[in-house]
């Protein structure tokens, strides 16, 4: 018998908020009460994080605070992670790309704001709540894509690092600026950044801030590839072509290639090799797989 649609709805809110609760890390076992965290970030207001999505299931996620080279504003920090909940419930979406406004990614936490804060709660809150927002945008059932023009600088080159792949353009370069102001990663991006290049470039990278540009970043494996446009609108073009290779196809079966991949990188073998199999059960004698076993395509 069906439900009615008042426990239809709010058994899905159920589901929706128990499945944010278990892709964050940090909840109130963690001392972290995320109201009275996003009441604070809301008092440093400026900017906007802005999402579209696209018929061709890739969303383009656009970091909005050019005047301040994108620096991550309170709002924007919350506003991040309300377009992050949007990414989880489109199950349209296939793909995505991060990228700055005013051909530059963004230059990490607004200095105005992080001068505010400086006080080691406030500190812990914002640092709990960017990673659990990195976390869940690591896991979303999307391929995703940092575009880099411009500068990736402390914050924002952790943010690259919650991505599945950075491509970068001419002249931009990905910074972990960190320890010039007496600091380490705290959104993540050290675990992320030892995983990617692993854990003597890390040292490097954090330890001399250095700068990385496209060729340092495509050697690192930090980049995937250098675009040939540093033009804004034709890199974005790029990027999207760059993505589509890998989006192209069945939603169902995209997201199934992300998520198999997303447990294979975090979890143990045995527990991966498990979630692997139902996500097999997903796909196996779905509409996908009847036609292509009709086709019967040549893999030439
Ligand atoms: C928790 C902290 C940590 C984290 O979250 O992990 C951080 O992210 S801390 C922030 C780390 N970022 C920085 O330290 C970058 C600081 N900015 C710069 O070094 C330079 O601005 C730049 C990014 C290299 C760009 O230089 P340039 O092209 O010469 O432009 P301007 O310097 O003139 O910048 C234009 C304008 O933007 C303001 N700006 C830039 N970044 C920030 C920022 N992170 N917070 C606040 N404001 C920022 C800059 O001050 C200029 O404003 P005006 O002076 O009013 O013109």
């Amino acid at each position: 018998m069906a439900l009615p649609l008042w426990k239809n709805l709010l058994q899905t809110t159920k589901k929706r908020i128990l499945q944010q609760r278990w892709l964050s890390l940090y909840n109130g076992a963690h001392g972290y009460e995320e109201e009275l965290v996003k009441k604070k970030l809301q008092q440093f207001s400026g900017g906007s994080v802005n999402l579209s999505k696209e018929d061709n299931g890739i969303g383009i996620l656009t970091l909005n605070n050019p005047k301040l080279m994108n620096a991550f504003t309170g709002t924007m920090i919350v506003e991040l992670q309300e377009r992050v909940t949007e990414l989880e419930n489109w199950k349209d979406g296939k793909g995505l790309i991060i990228h700055g406004a005013g051909n530059t990614f963004c230059s990490g936490s607004d200095l105005n704001a992080v001068k505010e804060m400086s006080n080691s709660q406030d500190g812990m809150n914002m640092c709990m709540f960017m990673q659990n927002t990195l976390t869940r945008l690591m896991r979303l059932p999307l391929i995703s894509v940092a575009l880099v023009q411009g500068k990736a600088f402390g914050g924002g080159a952790e943010l690259t690092t919650a991505c599945d792949f950075r491509l970068m353009t001419p002249g931009s370069e990905i910074r972990f600026v960190h320890k010039h102001m007496g600091l380490v990663p705290g959104w993540g991006g050290a675990a992320r950044l030892v995983r990617i290049v692993g854990s003597g470039a890390a040292l490097q990278l954090l330890g001399g801030a250095a700068r990385v540009d496209p060729e340092r970043a495509l050697r690192l494996g930090l980049s995937e590839e250098t675009l040939p446009s540093s033009d804004e609108t034709t890199a974005l073009g790029e990027a999207r072509a760059w993505l589509n290779q890998y989006t192209e196809g069945p939603t169902t079966v995209i997201r199934a290639v992300k998520k198999v991949v997303t447990a294979g990188r975090e979890l143990p073998l045995e527990a991966a090799l498990r979630t692997e199999k139902d996500i097999f059960g997903t796909v196996w004698g779905g509409p996908a797989n009847l036609q292509a076993l009709d086709r019967r395509p040549k893999q030439k």
